[in-house]
């Protein structure tokens, strides 16, 4: 059974030129690439997608971290593909993620960890809408 999942560059990812390298792994895997999009966030897009961390006290550093430039927004396709590229992905603590993963070679920072992907089947559907409101 295909499922789609919400994956983003953030803006770190973007600046160091990492665009390639992430949908290079996400191909090589076999999920495909069904929607893309270079796009910087206006903060009322950026709280929407985080409402779930709006009572953190990182909230206020997270949608300026994510609207500080422009990040690519795709839709990913393929069986579990929620699991699959968090796997690629590796663990929101970059120190903590093993090499190997995305942000296990390529970050140290939590706050600049380089990719997002959603969590759950439920809310790939949210952020999809959010990002791809025409599309699916
Ligand atoms: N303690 C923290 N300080 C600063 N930023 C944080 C902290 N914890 C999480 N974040 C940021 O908030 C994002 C969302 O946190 P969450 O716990 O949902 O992790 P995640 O699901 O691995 O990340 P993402 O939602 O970006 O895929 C993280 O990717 C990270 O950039």
């Amino acid at each position: 059974m295909s499922e789609r999942t919400l994956v983003l560059i953030k803006p770190d990812g973007v600046k160091r030129g990492l665009i390639g390298d992430v949908i290079s792994r996400v191909e090589r895997k076999g999920l495909k690439v069904v929607a893309m999009d270079l796009r910087t966030l206006d903060a009322d897009t950026a709280k929407a997608h985080y409402a779930e961390h709006s009572e953190r006290p990182f909230f206020g550093e997270l949608v300026e971290f994510i609207t500080s430039g422009p990040l690519v927004a795709m839709v990913l396709e393929g069986p579990r593909a929620v699991e699959a590229f968090r796997a690629l992905a590796g663990l929101t603590d970059p120190v903590k993620s093993a090499p190997g993963t995305i942000r296990g070679d390529h970050a140290l920072e939590i706050s600049e960890n380089v990719v997002h992907g959603s969590d759950s089947p439920e809310s790939a559907a949210r952020e999809i809408k959010i990002f791809f409101p025409d599309r699916f």
